[in-house]
């Protein structure tokens, strides 16, 4: 098995090519990520680390480059293959917890396992024990709207996790709260991640949370550089 969870080699990505409107977003972007490394980005907005997440978690393709995740060259599958591998390897995490509004917090958690083809008590236990695990008990059966945003954003990274992913990768996923509560999200994610050996790649404009991750990279002139 491969020591790197995530690696990028050459990775370009032009919106617009060609036309007067092209955006030269990434240009030989390389960047690897070992197993069990929790990396930060930072990034003035507009620079294109969602682009680059977006890149990495294989929900789009680089016009040019390499894309290998958990020892697999993503790039030269075939789209049923490629999202199969998303699923069972990469979690999201984004700045608003797209949870699903009619579901509970529980069930947020147990649809993307079933999706996996986890069994409904397998799921249901899971779910159980990530929200357990961010002290959410309380809250299990109440839907998002119910929830504050700190707790929102905490069922959303449950969610995340919910099928064990080797790569979390996260788009600002404090920048909606306000301190303290960003603060008590990014430990529970930090923990979780740290607990579970996964690897993780966490975008933040907050340079106090990102000096507590095991390296932090910025996004400048389309390239991937030590901050
Ligand atoms: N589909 C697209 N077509 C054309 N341009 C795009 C497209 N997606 C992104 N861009 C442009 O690429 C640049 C990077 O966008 P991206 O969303 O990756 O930035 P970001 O760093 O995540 O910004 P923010 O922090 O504001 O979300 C921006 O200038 C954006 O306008």
């Amino acid at each position: 098995m491969s020591d790197m969870t995530l690696g990028l080699r050459g990775v370009s990505r032009i919106f617009n090519k060609g036309t007067p409107g092209e955006v030269r977003v990434l240009e030989g972007v390389d960047l690897d990520i070992a197993r069990g490394e929790v990396v930060g980005l930072v990034a003035p907005s507009g620079s294109g680390k969602s682009t680059l997440l977006h890149i990495a978690g294989l929900l789009d393709t680089p016009d040019t480059g390499e894309v290998r995740i958990a020892g697999q060259d993503a790039t030269r599958l075939r789209d049923g293959a490629r999202t199969r591998l998303r699923r069972d390897t990469v979690g999201f995490v984004y700045q608003f917890h797209h949870l699903l509004p009619e579901f509970t917090a529980a069930e947020n958690i147990v649809l993307p396992q079933r999706a996996a083809g986890v069994s409904r008590a397998d799921a249901e236990a899971r779910a159980a024990m990530l929200l357990g695990s961010v002290g959410l008990t309380p809250r299990a059966t109440h839907r998002p709207g119910e929830l504050s945003g700190g707790e929102q954003q905490r069922v959303a990274v449950c969610r995340a996790l919910a099928n064990a992913p080797q790569l979390l990768l996260a788009d600002e996923p404090t920048g909606n709260l306000d301190p303290g509560t960003s603060e008590t999200v990014f430990d529970v994610l930090v923990r979780l991640v740290r607990d579970t050996g996964m690897s993780a790649l966490i975008a933040t404009h907050n340079l106090e949370l990102a000096a507590r991750m095991d390296r932090v990279l910025k996004l400048e002139r389309a390239r991937v550089i030590p901050a």
